[in-house]
């Protein structure tokens, strides 16, 4: 083994089959391990913590069968220090192209006590395991836990032993994320420069994230002299989770210049099992997470949108690619400002001059106060609804619905006619069925209602619902469109949307709608 603490490569560890797994909820399934291990080995992870072989007869057959498969990456299990976890480990792992075995006991004062050992016995149980562990496989990592709450001499004093016994790797473990980076990097500096044999061995560090420093805690060890980094795909992991593996290794490319280390992950392929560990293990990733948060490369506010798309550089320092995304994003919402707007209705082919983006952009801001995001589709329903609607002659004003069980539901409408307010409360079958009879009762007519259409064009339940109303009167037809996110507004909208549409082929107002001397035409 050479001083790795000279050179430049930092090994990345990712334990996601393993810590990751351990978060309450996250267990995984035969297969979906054997997936994330292959994309685990495909991005260039040097070694995959595939599981703790004595914990369950499942995890001996995923550890078995990651290791048979692995193409690139070392196949590490876990065992905890005595000869039987340390054999059964052994025998999932041995038929790895690389293997390792991985073996820990905790040193802190606290943690001696739970198998009631003495330091002096604990020394002794350490060296026989390691050694045991180094008889069958060349490879192996020693982890002392709880060892940033380890008294210092007895941590060089354990990791000589392990060194001596045979270990390659010294882990030191943050098992409760109790440290701090100046800490961090202090406590490997001092292992390493005082503990004989240090320059033999990589030493690694493994961090929670207990008070969300599990990150800054990694590099600063790194910059201590580690060159291991254990860590799992989204900070999975026990209690607050882990060192997150997009951070460490994101923060290394983007900061290469002050922090000199680089790693062998293809970073492109982040993204991509970023996704599939949330959807495995069923945790979601929060909105702004680092790296693989899916507002992590979004702009939604006017003055960052503008910027953005007069130089990315200004608002981002990394490039989406790098992360395997295809581009950054400007989702529209109540922050944005007309550069985005107008960026976005070029985007969906619609070509808008300033006075029509400033007519837009007054209904856009409208749509946005009630929405939380304002997708493309939501753009497009804008646009289409928004055509000819100063010319309304029939305008929704006010509209209120009463529904639910326990008797019919009852609409409460204002609706202007000619500029002027007019008021009906009318019951129906439904809410959509009471706004209707409402406009019936301030615009009688005859219009046959043909077809009603509900589509929910955006995503979540704040959705922008486009109704499309088709009304047909002698063979005549007309159709109304419109966009809310509440849908029986839309409805109302849309079948007015239709009435005015028969009304201007009229030419006429104030005829009655029912005036069957208007010569009809499709006006669909
Ligand atoms: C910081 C970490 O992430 S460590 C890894 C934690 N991960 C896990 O525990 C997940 C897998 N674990 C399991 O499936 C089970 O705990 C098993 C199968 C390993 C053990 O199950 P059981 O035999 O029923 O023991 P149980 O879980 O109740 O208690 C743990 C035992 O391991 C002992 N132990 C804990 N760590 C170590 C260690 N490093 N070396 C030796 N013994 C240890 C404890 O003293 C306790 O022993 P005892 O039963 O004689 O008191
Ligand atoms: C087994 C060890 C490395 C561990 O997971 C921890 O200490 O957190």
């Amino acid at each position: 083994m050479t001083n790795t603490t000279k050179q430049d490569r930092v090994l990345i560890f990712d334990t996601t089959l393993r810590d990751g797994e351990q978060s309450p909820g996250a267990t995984m399934t035969h297969d979906e391990k054997i997936e994330i291990a292959e994309m685990l080995d495909d991005m260039g992870v040097d070694i995959i913590e595939a599981g703790f072989p004595i914990a369950s007869e499942g995890d001996f057959k995923a550890v078995s069968e990651i290791a048979e498969r692995s193409k690139n990456s070392r196949i590490c299990g876990l065992a905890r220090a005595n000869f039987t976890d340390i054999d059964r480990c052994w025998e999932a792992i041995k038929h790895a192209e690389q293997s390792r075995i991985h073996t820990f006991i905790g040193t802190s004062e606290l943690h001696r006590a739970i198998p009631n050992l003495t330091m002096d016995e604990m020394a002794d149980k350490i060296h026989e395991t390691v050694s045991h562990a180094r008889n069958l496989c060349e490879n192996v990592q020693w982890s002392p836990m709880d060892a940033t709450r380890t008294e210092w001499d007895y941590l060089c004093r354990v990791v000589e032993i392990a060194i001596k016994a045979g270990a390659t790797t010294i882990n030191i473990p943050d098992t409760v994320g109790y440290t701090a980076p100046d800490e961090s990097a202090d406590l490997i500096r001092n292992l390493i420069t005082t503990v004989p044999g240090a320059d033999e061995v990589v030493f690694a560090t493994h961090c929670h994230n207990d008070l969300g420093m599990a990150t800054a805690n990694s590099l600063a060890a790194v910059a201590g002299g580690a060159r291991q980094i254990e860590c799992t795909i989204n900070g999975l992991g026990e209690r607050a989770g882990n060192t997150a593996l997009e951070e460490v290794v994101m923060a290394l490319k983007t900061r290469n210049d002050i922090m000199p280390w680089h790693t062998g992950i293809d970073t492109t392929k982040i993204m991509a099992i970023s996704r599939r560990v949330a959807t495995v293990s069923g945790f979601p990733v929060q909105f702004n997470k680092a790296i693989v948060g899916k507002n992590a490369f979004a702009h939604e506010s006017g003055i960052h949108q503008d910027g953005m798309l007069k130089n990315r550089e200004n608002f981002e320092i990394m490039l989406p690619e790098d992360v395997g995304l295809s581009g950054t994003s400007l989702p529209l919402g109540k922050h944005s400002g007309r550069a985005a707007l107008r960026d976005k209705l070029e985007h969906l082919g619609f070509d808008v001059g300033d006075n029509q983006l400033k007519d837009v952009f007054v209904r856009f801001k409208d749509l946005a106060d009630r929405k939380k995001e304002v997708f493309d589709d939501d753009i497009i329903a804008l646009m289409r609804t928004g055509e000819d609607a100063e010319n309304d002659r029939l305008k929704l004003v006010t509209l209120r619905v009463a529904c639910g069980t326990g008797g019919p539901a009852e609409a409460t409408m204002v609706m202007s006619v000619d500029g002027e307010n007019k008021t009906a409360i009318c019951q129906g079958d439904g809410p959509v069925d009471a706004a209707f009879n409402a406009v019936r009762e301030v615009h009688p007519n005859k219009a046959h209602l043909q077809l009603y259409q509900v589509h929910a064009v955006t995503e979540g339940t704040d959705a922008q619902a486009t109704v499309s109303v088709r009304l047909e009167e002698d063979g005549n037809i007309a159709t109304g469109q419109s966009a809310d996110t509440d849908t029986v507004v839309a409805s109302a909208k849309a079948y007015i949307h239709a009435l005015n549409r028969l009304m201007v082929r009229r030419g006429k107002m104030g005829e009655g709608a029912d005036n069957r001397e208007i010569n009809w035409k499709d006006v669909t």
